[in-house]
């Protein structure tokens, strides 16, 4: 059932008890924050686009607001001042992460890294991706894999779009995140059929999309105690539906990697790249299986949608902004060339596209809210109490639109990062598309180098207009909630080559 119809009909069965209306904090000198009713909460000030309802709320009630959704607490901080306060100054009293269905299907019974309590779990997952895992030099092996990638993302356009047929990007973009996670993790393509797993790969997706999609949305259930076992949203069905089919193939996956080792181990070469799968297994004494996958999940539910999507973001504003579009090309031609690919040692060099990148980054973050932090035990903030176990939220998006920060904030305009040092790797607490701190996003540097060198091939390879008919200025630039935050209008574009197709040729 939509969630609007349910709260609906529980707002009748509540608004006899309006004039019993609670105050959540008794004594407590709570942070400001709409009226709170009973049972519900503050949920009915929450649209389908609940980050722009709180960021509407915060205009009214301040950049630190505390208010009940259901039965729980819930802190949402929405200018740069305040989530410094929580992700740098307080960092550790809010760095664990609450109770959730997701975590509990999701995270595989919080065994992985995105719904793991702050503790040493947690903190053994994190060493492994930030010092094993996802480091420059384990990064920089998979290179050669990524230009291929985008390779064969450039010809799978030129084929789709030829004679001006119009091209739908999510799917390829989607494919060229998901292919180039999987050769981290398993070495092997999403797309490969001449493999061991072959079509299993394609249910997995099917799963790992169908999570990130459930993920985004508040669950009822968790706010609620009391509805949880009537599942009125489907989501607690569904994840555990979802969740028992990927443990299968996940568990198919390992297992037939472990065989493959046994055989390899007989001739094994050194020079031989290091799958992510195979630092996991080579822990084993230290993870149980249960563990990989739920590393294996994040990594492809936290990397492929968000990466994706936040390239769909872009070059729909630049469709949207055909000068700004012809001013990266420019900036391609001098850089590159049309002769050879991009390679990722040109990005340094391409000062306008990280400017646009930025911008993109700030106006349309794929993680709009900072996935749920909690404070295990009670806190004081800027004079405020903070009860023990409130879910603290900072609104990404409302940081990066605060007009104290930005001049006009809703103008895509690049040049702002031009003469500019601020960053987006969490330093600068203007704009955190990745968060920041002890729970920021350890993907950081890879989602970076799929966004920046696919749309630096993108811009050289051709030049793109939107659909016939369709003005880009007349396009719509609104969002969708759940998962990545993903334009509500999947990109429906015109791509004209404007270099050779030998440029971005493969080797197979
Ligand atoms: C454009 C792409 C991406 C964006 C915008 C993004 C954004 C974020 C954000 C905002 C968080 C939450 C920070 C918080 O709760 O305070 C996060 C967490 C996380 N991300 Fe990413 N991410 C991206 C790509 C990736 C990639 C490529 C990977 C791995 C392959 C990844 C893995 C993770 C993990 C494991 C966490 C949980 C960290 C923890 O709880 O300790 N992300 N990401």
């Amino acid at each position: 059932m939509e969630l609007s119809v349910w709260l609906l009909a529980l707002g009748a069965a509540t608004v006899l008890l309006y004039l019993v209306s609670v105050k959540p904090g008794g004594r407590l000198s709570l942070p400001p924050g709409p009226p709170t009713w009973p049972i519900v909460g503050s949920l009915f000030y929450l649209s389908s686009l609940p980050h722009r309802s709180m960021e509407t709320l915060a205009k009214k009630y301040g950049p630190i607001m505390f208010m009940r959704l259901g039965y729980l607490n819930h802190l949402v901080v929405s200018n740069a001042g305040m989530a410094r306060e929580i992700l740098k100054v307080h960092d550790a009293e809010f760095a664990s992460r609450p109770h959730s269905t997701a975590g509990k299907y999701v995270g595989f019974d919080y065994k992985d890294i995105i719904f793991s309590p702050y503790g040493d779990h947690w903190r053994l997952l994190r060493k492994i991706c930030t010092t094993e895992l996802l480091t420059s030099a384990r990064l920089s092996t998979f290179k050669a894999g990524r230009h291929d990638e985008v390779a064969k993302m450039v010809q799978s356009i030129t084929e789709r779009g030829r004679d001006g047929e119009l091209v739908k990007m999510r799917p390829i973009l989607h494919m060229l995140t998901s292919n180039n996670i999987c050769r981290m993790l398993f070495g092997r393509r999403r797309e490969a059929t001449d493999n061991l797993i072959g079509s299993v790969f394609d249910q997995f997706f099917d799963c790992v999309s169908e999570m990130v999609e459930t993920v985004g949305k508040f669950n009822v259930g968790d706010l609620i105690p009391a509805l949880k076992p009537f599942d009125l949203q489907g989501i607690e069905g569904h994840m555990k539906r979802v969740s028992k089919d990927m443990e299968t193939l996940l568990a198919r996956i390992i297992r037939e990697h472990r065989e493959m080792r046994a055989q390899r181990n007989v001739n094994a070469k050194e020079d031989e790249v290091k799958l992510f799968l195979d630092v996991l297994l080579d822990l084993d004494e230290e993870l149980e299986d249960k563990s990989i996958m739920a590393v294996m999940v994040d990594m492809l539910g936290g990397g492929t949608d968000t990466s994706a999507t936040t390239m769909e973001w872009a070059l729909s504003e630049l469709v949207h902004h055909p000068a700004i579009m012809k001013r990266v090309q420019e900036e391609l031609d001098v850089v590159v060339g049309r002769d050879r690919p991009v390679r990722e040692a040109d990005l340094p060099n391409l000062h306008y596209l990280q400017a646009v990148i930025k911008e993109n980054f700030r106006l349309h973050p794929a993680v709009p809210l900072t996935i749920p932090h909690v404070n295990p035990t009670a806190a004081q903030l800027q004079g405020y109490d903070i009860p023990a176990n409130t879910n603290v939220l900072v609104s990404i998006w409302a940081v990066g639109r605060d007009p104290a920060t930005w001049e006009n904030p809703l103008e895509f305009n690049p040049d702002r990062f031009l003469n500019s040092d601020r960053g987006v790797t969490g330093t600068h607490y203007e704009i955190l598309p990745f968060g920041s701190g002890r729970r920021g996003c350890p993907g950081m540097n890879l989602a970076q180098l799929m966004v920046q060198c696919g749309l630096a091939a993108l811009l050289h390879a051709f030049d793109w207009s939107p659909a016939p008919g369709i003005k880009p200025e007349d396009m719509s630039m609104l969002e969708s909630f759940g998962g990545a935050c993903p334009i509500a209008e999947p990109l429906l574009v015109v791509a004209k080559p404007r270099v050779s197709t030998d440029v971005y040729k493969t080797s197979a």
